[in-house]
């Protein structure tokens, strides 16, 4: 790879289409200043046929994309352009795997239930593949997401638009007041390197440790906690038989992708309360039929066929039977009947409840009618932040885009800090009795009792992250001279710990004229809120998962969508990873794309990350070609804001395709007026006069097409040739294109 090398990702659904479209046109740009782009194959399915080679023909097999990029993150030249893949619930990987058996890629099934060491093997690969498992593995450094200036602006200016708030509005935010991982945290900071054992003792005495002994570095902190079954259980007795009551859709949020051990479990248990009668009576036959619901209601539905006549005739009855007494449950999509427990993946928790928020607090019913919701977050460790929001709103009513303030956010990440970095530490118990942290001189730093069914977990955040986390909060108030708030809480052990860090790492650097709180989370969120009401602006510095949740909460409010914020991971040693946005892969968008060849994602994320990347690339290499190419990129993306040329939503508007021909359009303009580089503005000055002179044609054959199906021949591994096709229809645009 030479230092002149960018590695743009490949990933999944509608990021990868855009990619189609999007990447012959930035290779051709960043060619004329020595730039190479490498396109790097981390799509799910890209990631699957990776870890089979020994399944595949020789001429199928694919070099193990992720694990070479996850090496180069930790090398100072590494300079990645990150677009969101797929992070894969069961239902979406056992598509996948689905999907590249037809097509002739013979990777093993998915051994739901595995009985030999081969299976378990294969198993333990997939499982290495499923939910989020690509973000940990890159993310060699923290977060910094914030919305610049000209997008902001262009919100004020052209404000999307924003459900009303009333008083009286009846939704609410539910999550448990004990026995839930938020209660039961217990915490250490460990002074010395050490190695940890987790070992279970069962009532009978009987010893077994949960997994391999752990590794921990000097100063690194330590967390362990326990959800309880029965307390979760009756939580959700108690929601479900709340929400009717008061009349209100019942709706549960998680993050069962990015938290995929914990997650489906609980979002299991919601199924099987919320349909009781189906698991009272028939619970014992729809577990020998292999029903998961871990996996969503709907792997019960997919599985009906294997029923006996009878049984199936029992379980819809009784299904019919948990949908009228209970309450209307919020829908994911009404028309095809699909509801909030279908599938775990169609509602996450960072991008779920700032829709409902922009949406009045109103979540859709079997009907399509928006109504008053209970949302349903059993953890509380982060729960109060939605709760203050809406009650804020309740209160304040809705925010008004046009004046508001923004929070920006910097994220403790790096090295799958906190519990983003738990999957591997996290179990569902199998027996009464009691796990403990126990270090190589036998003390032991947590205990809890468990019971059966219980979900223990711990999380590790190492010392060098938190001190570049804080190192980098300080830049970021200095460089926007913006106050800063940590969200922490002294009451949560874990906090509690990450607190006296801050404490001590802030004394350490100069922060001398820098306004810099520390408050509770629930305080923090009210805090900001008001501020951002009254126009000012908050950085936000926070943990992991609330870097998550910020970066959708305060975006979708502030501006629509996450998709158009900056989000830079500045490596630890040195590299830069460049996100586009902070949201995911759309797949509604795709959906939309083959039945109506119209694809209204919005590529301003990959605008902006690959102005920085170039700038990166610029300053660590000492190529002032690619300033310019940043430079001018900047330039053409305000250019694109003010005259509005962003997908927009219907099939015939501009789509994904046309703005990036309007990108093209400003980006050479933008080069062809500089005078920094006369090799550069000599190049495109042509390139800007043919694109400008065939506007009118290359948005006409951009179109054709629109409104009619388009078939690219599969979802998650789509023919290339019919995809690139479909993404670059216009003779005219590629031959100015191909030709630099
Ligand atoms: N960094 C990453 O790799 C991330 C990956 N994911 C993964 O993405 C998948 C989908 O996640 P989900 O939570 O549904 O969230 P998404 O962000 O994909 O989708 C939510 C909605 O946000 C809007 N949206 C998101 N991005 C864009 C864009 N570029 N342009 C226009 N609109 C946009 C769309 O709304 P509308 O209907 O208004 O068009 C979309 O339906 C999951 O597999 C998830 O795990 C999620 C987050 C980050
Ligand atoms: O990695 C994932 O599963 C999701 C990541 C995400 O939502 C984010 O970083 O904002
Ligand atoms: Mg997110």
């Amino acid at each position: 790879m030479s230092k002149s090398t960018i590695i743009y990702t490949h990933t999944d659904e509608a990021p990868a289409l855009a990619t189609q479209s999007f990447l012959p046109i930035i290779r051709a740009f960043a060619k004329q200043a020595d730039i190479q782009f490498e396109l790097a194959d981390i799509s799910l399915a890209g990631r699957i046929l990776a870890v089979f080679p020994e399944y595949l023909q020789e001429n199928q097999r694919v070099p193990d994309a992720l694990a070479q990029l996850g090496e180069l993150v930790t090398k100072p030249e590494a300079n990645v352009i990150k677009l969101p893949n797929i992070s894969a619930s069961m239902p979406q990987l056992t598509a996948a795997i689905k999907e590249l058996q037809n097509k002739g890629f013979a990777v093993p099934d998915y051994p739901a239930d595995p009985q030999t060491d081969a299976e378990r093997e294969i198993q333990a690969r997939y499982d290495r593949i499923k939910g989020s498992a690509v973000n940990p593995v890159l993310r060699e450094g923290n977060s910094d997401r914030r919305a610049p200036k000209a997008v902001k602006n262009f919100a004020k200016k052209y404000p999307h638009s924003m459900g009303a708030w009333t008083a009286d509005s009846k939704s609410h935010v539910a999550t448990m007041e004990s026995g839930d991982f938020f209660h039961n945290e217990q915490s250490v900071t460990v002074a010395e390197p050490t190695t940890v054992k987790i070992v279970f003792t069962d009532n009978a005495g009987s010893l077994k440790e949960l997994r391999k002994p752990l590794a921990l570095k000097a100063g690194e902190i330590i967390d362990a906690t326990v959800l309880s079954k029965k307390a979760l259980v009756q939580f959700l007795q108690e929601q479900v038989k709340d929400a009717k009551e008061q009349g209100v859709l019942f709706s549960l949020h998680m993050k069962a992708t990015m938290m995929k051990v914990s997650d489906p479990i609980i979002f299991g248990h919601a199924v099987k309360v919320f349909f009781a009668p189906v698991f009272e009576q028939f619970g014992e036959q729809l577990a020998a039929a292999g029903v998961n619901v871990n996996n969503g209601f709907g792997n019960l539905l997919a599985n009906l066929d294997k029923l006996d006549a009878d049984t199936r005739a029992g379980v819809e009855k009784a299904i019919v039977q948990a949908y009228e007494q209970n309450p209307d449950i919020a829908m994911v999509d009404s028309d095809k009947g699909i509801t909030n427990l279908h599938v775990p993946s169609d509602v996450i928790v960072d991008a779920s409840m700032p829709a409902m928020i922009r949406n009045s607090g109103r979540m859709w019913d079997k009907n399509g009618k928006a109504r008053d919701t209970k949302a349903v977050i059993p953890d509380s460790s982060y729960a109060g932040i939605y709760r203050a929001t809406i009650n804020f709103c309740k209160e304040n009513g809705a925010f008004d885009p046009t004046t508001m303030g923004t929070v920006p956010n910097v994220g403790l990440m790096a090295q799958k800090a906190e519990e983003y970095g738990s999957h591997d530490k996290t179990f569902e118990i199998p027996a009464d009795g009691k796990v403990e942290i126990i270090d190589e001189k036998g003390n032991v730093l947590t205990s809890h009792q468990v019971e059966a069914g219980d979900i223990w977990r711990a999380c590790q955040a190492k010392d060098a992250p938190i001190k570049d986390w804080v190192q980098l909060a300080v830049n970021r108030a200095r460089l926007s001279e913006t106050p800063a708030i940590f969200w922490l809480d002294e009451n949560r052990p874990h906090d509690r710990e990450l607190i006296k860090k801050v404490k001590q790492y802030l004394g350490e650097l100069d922060t001398h004229g820098l306004d810099i709180q520390i408050m509770s989370p629930e305080n923090a969120c009210l805090a900001s809120l008001q501020r951002m009401k009254d126009g000012k602006d908050t950085i936000s510095v926070t943990g992991n998962v609330l870097r998550d949740y910020n970066t959708d909460l305060f975006p979708i409010l502030e501006l629509g969508t996450s998709a158009k914020m900056l989000s830079i991971v500045p490596l630890m040693n040195g590299g830069g990873m460049f996100e586009t946005g902070a949201g995911g892969s759309a797949p509604k968008h795709v959906q939309q794309f083959n039945e109506e060849n119209h694809l209204r994602w919005d590529s301003l994320g990959e605008f902006l990350a690959l102005a920085v990347s170039l700038e990166h690339l610029a300053q660590k290499t000492d190529n002032p070609k690619a300033q310019v190419l940043a430079d001018t990129l900047d330039a053409a993306t305000e250019q694109l804001l003010l005259n509005d040329k962003s997908p927009k939503r219907k099939a015939g508007e501009l789509d994904n395709r046309g703005s990036h021909f309007y990108i093209a359009l400003y980006w050479s303009q933008a080069l062809a007026a500089q005078d920094k580089d006369a090799e550069l503005k000599a190049t495109f000055a042509p390139v800007a006069e043919q694109l400008a002179a065939q506007e009118a044609e290359i948005l006409a054959e951009l179109a054709i097409g629109a409104g009619k199906p388009v078939d690219i021949g599969g979802y998650y591994a789509p023919n290339a040739e019919k995809t690139a096709q479909a993404m670059r229809p216009s003779a005219k645009l590629n031959a100015v294109i191909d030709g630099l």
